[in-house]
């Protein structure tokens, strides 16, 4: 399995964010996509998960097997954690797991595997901001989806959970996964290519 990207371009609003970039990323590879704010990292992400078109250019996986195109192979971690506030925990987490299929670990050993026991029942509103991010980390881990695509996953994370965090993702790559992160800060995978945005001016 690998994703490539070809000649892929982008623009918003009708000004051009990025041009003719290049990636190859084979099974258990990363790619860290670092650059200042507005450069194009989100715009990057958002592109390679099918929600937004580019404007010229290809991003495709090959050799993913049982998924029928790239958009079923990735999980998506956005800024935003995409859970509804009012819901518990759980009922946030069943949806996602419904949603994305390919059940992996079950909700309880999710939750306790980021830290998070006894709070399935809590409404996602009431919980803290690393808190909400550690469920949405826990959404990677009950279904299986080999592309990883991670905007900023650590942000608000506290020591301990990044380096959990740091874990998870050594643990994806070693099973064949694939990695895009978009990060201002250190995520422990080492022996990850690096693409450096630099946005347009
Ligand atoms: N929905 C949108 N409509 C129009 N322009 C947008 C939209 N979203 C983002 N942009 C613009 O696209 C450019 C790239 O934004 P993007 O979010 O991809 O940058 P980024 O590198 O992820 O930044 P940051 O480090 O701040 O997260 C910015 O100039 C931004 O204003």
């Amino acid at each position: 399995m690998r994703l490539l990207a070809r000649n892929l371009s982008a623009e918003r609003s009708g000004e051009t964010i990025f041009a003719d970039l290049e990636f190859v990323i084979e099974a258990g590879g990363a790619l860290i996509v670092t650059g200042p704010n507005g450069a194009g990292k989100s715009t990057l992400l958002r592109i390679i998960a099918g929600l937004l078109p580019p404007l010229s250019g290809s991003v495709r996986l090959e050799g993913g097997d049982r998924f029928p195109d790239l958009q079923s192979a990735c999980h998506y971690l956005g800024h935003t954690n995409a859970m509804k506030p009012a819901l518990s925990v759980q009922e946030n987490l069943a949806f996602w797991q419904d949603f994305n299929g390919e059940r992996r670990m079950n909700i309880d050993e999710a939750l306790d595997t980021v830290g998070l026991e006894g709070i399935d029942h809590f409404p996602f509103g009431y919980l803290s901001t690393g808190q909400k991010r550690r469920v949405s980390i826990a959404k990677l881990l009950v279904s299986y989806r080999p592309v990883w695509l991670l905007d900023e996953p650590t942000a608000g994370l506290d020591k301990v959970s990044e380096d959990r965090f740091a874990g998870f993702m050594r643990g994806h790559l070693d099973e064949g996964g694939i990695i895009v992160a978009a990060t201002h800060l250190p995520l422990g995978l080492d022996g990850a290519q690096e693409l450096a945005m630099r946005g347009q001016g």
